[in-house]
C-alpha cells in the first residue's frame, strides 16, 4: 500500500533511501535544511556533495519546510547524523502535536549520542511522546548508498520491540535489491550498528599503514568480540551480533572504500591529522563521536576493549597509531575463550 514518508536528512543515507522509497511506490518528501541542496534536488535531480553520478527521480521532492515534509507522514525517517537526531526530534514534536497525526518514527543512523550514551531509538523515545507516534523502528545493516544507488544487492534489518511495526517497514522498503529482515533485539542491532565503526576506524588505519589481510581479519574478530561484550553488557541478544547489523555491518565497514569510518582510519593511518581528516570527508564520520561513547560505557561497566581504548587513545590522546598497534600485540596471552 502506497505511504506518504517525509525523510529527515538529505546526506548520502536519506537521498537514497528516498530513492528506495520512490521506486517503491511511496510518496515522498525530503527535509534538508540547506535551500541550495533542495534547489539542486528538485530543479537539477542531483545531490553533487554527497552521491556523485547520480540522477534522482523528479518524484523526489525536496523541502526545507519541516512541517510541510511531514504533513499527513504516514512514517517519518529519521537520516541525520547522531549528533542532531535530539535536535531534530525536538523540532518536530511540536509540529507533530499541531498537526495532530500519530507517525510511525523510524531512524536508520548509526551511533550513540555523546554525554547521555543513549541509543538512538531512546533518544527518539524520549523526545517524541507517545502521543505522537505510533511506534519506533530502527532500519540498520551492512548498506553503502553508493551502492543502493546503482541497485546492487542490499540485505539489511527492521528492529522493533513491536513485531507489527518492524514488518510493516519491512513490507515499505522491500523490493528485489533491497531486501530486509525483521529483528526484536533493539539494542542488539543498535550496538551493533554503532560500535562497529569504531572497529571500521581501526581496520581503515592498517591498511593506511600498509598492513596485511590477516591483521585485518584479527581486528575484525578481535573487535566483533568485545563490541558484543559491550552490548551483551546492556542487555542485547548474542546472536544479534552474528547478524546483519552486527557481523554483516562490521565486515562492509572494514573493508569498503565507501565507508566514511574507513576512510578517516585509512587517512590516519597513513599520517593525516582528525581535524583535517573530518574537514576533507566534509560528511559525518560516525566512529569518533562513538568511540568515546563507547570507551566511557566499558569503564562504566567495567569491561575490556582494548582495541576501541587503541582507538580512543589515537583520535583523542594523539597516541601514535603504530604505538597503540604495538601495545596490542604486547597484551599477555590469552584463551579465546576469555572473556575479555
Ligand atoms: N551513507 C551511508 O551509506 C549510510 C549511512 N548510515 C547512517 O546514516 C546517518 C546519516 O548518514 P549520511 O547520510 O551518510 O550522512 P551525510 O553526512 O552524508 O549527510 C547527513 C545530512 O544531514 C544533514 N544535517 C545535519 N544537521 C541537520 C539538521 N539539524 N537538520 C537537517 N539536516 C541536517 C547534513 O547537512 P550538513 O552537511 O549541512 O551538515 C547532511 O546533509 C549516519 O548515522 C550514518 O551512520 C547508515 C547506513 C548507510
Ligand atoms: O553504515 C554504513 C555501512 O553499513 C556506512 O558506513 P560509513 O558511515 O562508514 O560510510
Amino acid at each position: 500500500m502506497t505511504k506518504k514518508i517525509a525523510v529527515l536528512g538529505a546526506g548520502s543515507w536519506g537521498s537514497i533511501l528516498a530513492s528506495v522509497l520512490i521506486e517503491n511506490g511511496h510518496q515522498v518528501a525530503l527535509y534538508s535544511n540547506s535551500p541550495e541542496q533542495v534547489a539542486e534536488l528538485n530543479n537539477k535531480h542531483t545531490n553533487s556533495h554527497y552521491i556523485q553520478d547520480y540522477t534522482y527521480s523528479p518524484k523526489l521532492y525536496a523541502t526545507v519546510d519541516l512541517k510541510e515534509a511531514v504533513t499527513d507522514a504516514d512514517v517519518v525517517l529519521f537520516v541525520v547524523p547522531t549528533n542532531v537526531t535530539r535536535i531534530v526530534a525536538k523540532q518536530l514534536t511540536p509540529i507533530l502535536a499541531e498537526l495532530g497525526t500519530k507517525p510511525l518514527i523510524v531512524h536508520a543512523s548509526k551511533g550513540l549520542e555523546l554525554g547521555s550514551h543513549k541509543r538512538l531509538s531512546e533518544v527518539l523515545a524520549e523526545e517524541i511522546p507517545s502521543e505522537n507516534r505510533s511506534g519506533i523502528v530502527v532500519l540498520s545493516g551492512p548498506s553503502h548508498a553508493e551502492e543502493v544507488a546503482r541497485q546492487d544487492i542490499t540485505l539489511v534489518t527492521a528492529a522493533s520491540d513491536d513485531l507489527a511495526n518492524a514488518t510493516l517497514v519491512q513490507d515499505i522498503f522491500m523490493n528485489d535489491y533491497f531486501r530486509i529482515y525483521t529483528n526484536t533485539d533493539v539494542v542488539g542491532v543498535e550496538m551493533g550498528a554503532a560500535f562497529k565503526n569504531i572497529i571500521a576506524i581501526g581496520a581503515g588505519a592498517l591498511h593506511g599503514l600498509g598492513y596485511g589481510d590477516d591483521a585485518k581479519a584479527a581486528l575484525m574478530t578481535r573487535g566483533l568480540a568485545e563490541i558484543s561484550r559491550l552490548g551483551i553488557a546492556f542487555g542485547a541478544d548474542p546472536l544479534t551480533f552474528i547478524g546483519l547489523s552486527g557481523v554483516g555491518d562490521l565486515i562492509v565497514t572494514c573493508t569498503s572504500v565507501h565507508s566514511r569510518n574507513w576512510r578517516a582510519g585509512n587517512q590516519l593511518g597513513q599520517g593525516k591529522d582528525l581535524a583535517t581528516v573530518k574537514e576533507e570527508m566534509g560528511m559525518v564520520i560516525e566512529g569518533v563521536n562513538t568511540c568515546q561513547a563507547a570507551y566511557e560505557l566499558a569503564a562504566q561497566k567495567n569491561i575490556e576493549m582494548p582495541i576501541t581504548e587503541a582507538i580512543y587513545n589515537v583520535l583523542y590522546r594523539d597516541q601514535d597509531v603504530k604505538n597503540e598497534i604495538a601495545k596490542l600485540m604486547q597484551r599477555e596471552g590469552r584463551s579465546e575463550s576469555d572473556n575479555k
